[in-house]
C-alpha cells in the first residue's frame, strides 16, 4: 500500500466524531485527514501528532496586597527539524497543557507554509490579565521568564506575543532573560517594543496578513473588494488591524466585537474611529452604533466574509449550519472545530486556514530575529513591502496546491507544510 493510502485509511479509522474538541483534537484530526493527500512516511505523521517536549512550571506572584498566588504556565515545542521552536505566549484563564500543544503544532505548519527556518512552540500562563496590575503582570512575566529559561533562548525556542501578552510583556520577559544571561539578548523574544530591537510593523502583522489573504480570496472567487461586506470577531491585534486594513482596501465592514460583544451597521462602521482592545479594553460595545448584536449573532450575519479573530473553537458542529458567510477567514488560531469545517465544506464555504490567513505575525517576528542578528532595523516600508512578498509567495504555494489535489484551502497549506517538513526529516537521515 502507498504511503498516502495507509495515511488515508489512518485517517478514515480516527474520524469518529468526539464528544467535545480541543485545539489539540482539532489539530491532530486535520493532521491525520491532509496525511492522506501526501506521500509521506506514517512514522513522520506518528511522531507529529506529539510535541517534542512540554514544560510545566509553577509561577508564584507576590500580589499588590501582599498575598501570594501561584499560577501555572506552560511551555510546549513541538517540532524544531526545520529551526528554532517559535511561537506566542497567552495569558488567558482558559489557558491548558492541550491546548499549548495544539497551539504549538499549528505554529510548525503555519512556519512551514512561510517556509521559515522555525518549528512551533506555544506557551501560555492560566491567569486573566484583566486581574492583574500592571506591576504584578511585569512580576509575573519575570518569573515566568526564569521559571523557563533553561527551555528558551535565540537558537532554541522563541517567545512572541499573542492573546493578553503585548510588546511590554515581551520587553520584560527579554530583560528577565538577558539578566540570567549576563548580557543583553534581544533575539530571545521577538515582538518587543522597536527600541528594544523589536521590528516596525510587528503588532500590526498578523492582521495585516489577514487583509492581504482576504483580498487575494476575494480576487480568486472574482468578487469585487468594493462590494464585499465583512464582519470581525475581536477587535484586538489580529481583528482590528484586519478590520482597518480591508476598510482601506475597499470592503464594508458592517459588524466587529470584543468579550461583551458586538456592533453592527449595514452601511460599514468607520474602524478607524472604533477602540481597539490596546486603545482600551472592552471598548468596542462603549461606541455609539446603529445597533449591538451579540459574538454569537455575529458568526451567523449575511456577510461575504466572516474573520473570527478572537478565541478558539467558536465555530463548532452547534452552529456551522448557521453561518451564512461565503467565506471564513481564520484570523485566530483555531476557530473552527474539525467538525464544523466539514460542516461548512458541505455547504460550498471556503474556509481560508489560521496556519496561512494569520501567518503575518510570525513572518515579521522572523524579520525582527534577523534584525537582531544583524543588529540592523528595517523600515516599516521595508517590514510592510516584505510581508507582502512572503504573503503572496505562500498565498501561490497554496493555491497551486489547492488546485493540483483538488481539496480545501486548509488541506492545501497542510500540503504544503508537511511536504516541506518530511523533506526536512528525510535530509537530516531522521527517516530513511
Ligand atoms: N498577536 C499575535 O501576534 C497573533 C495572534 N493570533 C491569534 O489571534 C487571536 C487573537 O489574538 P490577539 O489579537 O493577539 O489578541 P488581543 O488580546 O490583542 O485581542 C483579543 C480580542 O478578542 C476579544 N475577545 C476576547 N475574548 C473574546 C470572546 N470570548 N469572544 C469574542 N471576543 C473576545 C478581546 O476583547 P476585549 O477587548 O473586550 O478583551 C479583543 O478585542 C488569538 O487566537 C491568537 O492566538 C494569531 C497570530 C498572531
Ligand atoms: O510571532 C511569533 O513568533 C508567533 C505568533 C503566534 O503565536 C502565532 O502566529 O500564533
Amino acid at each position: 500500500m502507498a504511503q498516502s493510502e495507509e495515511n488515508a485509511v489512518a485517517a478514515e479509522e480516527s474520524n469518529a466524531e468526539p464528544e467535545s474538541e480541543t485545539a489539540l483534537e482539532t489539530a491532530r484530526r486535520q493532521l491525520e485527514r491532509a496525511a492522506g493527500l501526501v506521500d509521506v512516511n506514517p512514522g513522520i505523521i506518528e511522531r507529529l501528532k506529539h510535541p517534542t517536549k512540554v514544560q510545566r512550571v509553577a509561577v508564584p506572584l507576590k500580589r499588590d496586597d501582599g498575598t501570594v498566588t501561584v499560577y501555572t504556565g506552560y511551555r510546549s515545542q513541538h517540532d524544531d527539524v526545520r529551526g528554532p521552536y517559535k511561537g506566542g505566549l497567552r495569558y488567558h484563564p482558559n489557558v491548558t497543557e492541550d491546548e499549548c500543544v495544539g497551539l504549538s503544532m499549528w505554529m510548525t505548519w503555519k512556519c512551514a507554509v512561510m517556509d521559515l527556518p522555525f518549528g512551533g512552540g506555544k506557551g501560555g500562563i492560566v491567569v486573566d490579565p484583566k486581574d492583574l496590575s500592571l506591576g504584578e503582570k511585569e512580576r509575573l512575566t519575570r518569573r515566568f521568564a526564569e521559571e523557563v529559561r533553561d527551555f528558551v533562548g535565540p537558537e532554541k525556542d522563541i517567545p512572541a506575543p499573542d492573546m493578553g501578552t503585548d510588546a511590554q510583556t515581551m520587553a520584560w520577559f527579554m530583560d528577565a532573560y538577558s539578566m540570567q544571561e549576563g548580557e543583553t539578548q534581544p533575539g530571545v523574544v521577538t515582538g518587543k517594543p522597536p527600541v528594544l530591537g523589536g521590528s516596525y510593523g510587528r503588532a500590526a502583522a498578523p492582521g495585516r496578513s489577514v487583509a492581504i489573504i482576504a483580498r487575494e480570496v476575494i480576487d480568486h472567487y472574482e468578487m469585487d473588494i468594493e462590494e464585499t461586506t465583512v464582519a470581525v470577531q475581536g477587535f484586538g491585534s489580529v481583528g482590528a488591524n484586519a478590520a482597518r486594513i480591508l476598510d482601506d482596501y475597499g470592503a464594508t465592514i458592517v459588524a466587529v466585537s470584543d468579550v461583551n460583544g458586538g456592533i453592527y451597521d449595514p452601511d460599514g462602521l468607520d474602524t478607524h474611529a472604533v477602540p481597539t482592545h490596546e486603545e482600551q479594553p472592552e471598548g468596542v460595545m462603549k461606541y455609539d452604533s446603529p445597533a449591538k448584536i451579540s459574538n454569537e449573532d455575529l458568526l451567523e450575519l449575511d456577510v461575504d466574509v466572516l474573520i473570527p479573530a478572537a478565541i478558539g473553537d467558536v465555530i463548532t458542529a452547534e452552529n456551522a449550519e448557521d453561518v451564512r458567510a461565503d467565506i471564513v477567514i481564520e484570523g485566530a488560531n483555531g476557530p473552527t472545530t474539525f467538525a464544523a469545517a466539514e460542516i461548512l465544506e458541505s455547504n460550498d464555504v471556503a474556509v481560508v486556514p489560521d496556519i496561512l490567513a494569520n501567518a503575518g505575525g510570525v513572518t515579521v517576528s522572523y524579520f525582527e530575529w534577523l534584525q537582531n542578528i544583524n543588529r540592523r532595523s528595517w523600515s516599516l516600508k521595508r517590514v510592510n513591502d516584505e510581508l507582502e512578498t512572503a504573503m503572496l509567495r505562500a498565498w501561490d504555494d497554496v493555491s497551486d496546491a489547492k488546485a493540483e489535489f483538488d481539496v480545501t484551502w486548509r488541506d492545501a497549506a497542510y500540503v504544503v507544510a508537511l511536504s516541506r517538513i518530511a523533506e526536512a526529516k528525510e535530509s537530516r537521515g531522521l527517516w530513511p
